[in-house]
């Protein structure tokens, strides 16, 4: 019996990853990556690098890609619940411009794997959100990439919070997805 279920959503290669977890008077045990039950769900990637954040509520960050360097991720919350967004930047995809959503969080222990060729970004909707993550290539901050979170062309549909969205000084310079940004990415 394979230790996870995979969905594959409405853009090709992005899935949503549950878990099996094992519960018993102790708490709870669970895989929370296994290289053989991804590769069997067409997830083969390599990953080199782990990151973990935390952030309060109303932070959004994102949207960024690495442009030479794309970078795909393995993400889940450990605290708290995000809403999750990737944004399909690959050259030629039929889905190019669309993105998928996904609410993350740590009690339902859900993942969200996103390939390269992505932006990627999440805005947390708890008090707080501490989110990990792999990724199969590593960071080139010389590298980077955004697209502005509430870019019309992407139209986004954030959830709903009480609480002003933060932004870095960095996510707030980032353009719309433009041609410029597409010529960017698939260089
Ligand atoms: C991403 C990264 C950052 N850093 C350093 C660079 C800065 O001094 C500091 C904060 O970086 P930044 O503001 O880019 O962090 P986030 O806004 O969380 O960026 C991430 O946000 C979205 C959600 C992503 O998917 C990417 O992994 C990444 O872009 O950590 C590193 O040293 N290594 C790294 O891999």
């Amino acid at each position: 019996m394979g230790q996870f279920t995979f969905t594959e959503t409405e853009i090709e290669g992005v899935f949503i990853i549950e878990p099996r977890v094992f519960g018993d008077e102790r708490g709870y045990f669970m895989e929370t990556y296994n290289k053989a039950d991804f590769k069997k769900a067409g997830i083969d990637c390599e990953f080199v690098q782990d990151n973990q954040s935390k952030s309060s509520k109303g932070v959004l960050r994102g949207l960024h890609f690495q442009i030479q360097y794309p970078q795909a991720k393995l993400v889940r919350v450990t605290k708290g619940e995000v809403y999750d967004v990737a944004v399909d930047l690959r050259e030629g995809s039929p889905t190019y411009g669309k993105y998928v959503g996904a609410v993350l969080t740590a009690e339902k222990k859900n993942q969200f794997f996103i390939p390269r060729g992505f932006a990627h970004g999440f805005l947390v909707l708890s008090d707080e959100a501490e989110f990990v993550y792999k990724c199969d290539e590593f960071y080139h901050p010389e590298d980077e990439g955004g697209i502005r979170w509430d870019d019309l062309y992407v139209g986004i549909d954030w959830p709903e919070i009480d609480v002003e969205i933060s932004l870095s000084e960095k996510d707030m310079q980032y353009i719309g997805l433009t041609n410029e940004t597409f010529e960017l990415v698939s260089r």
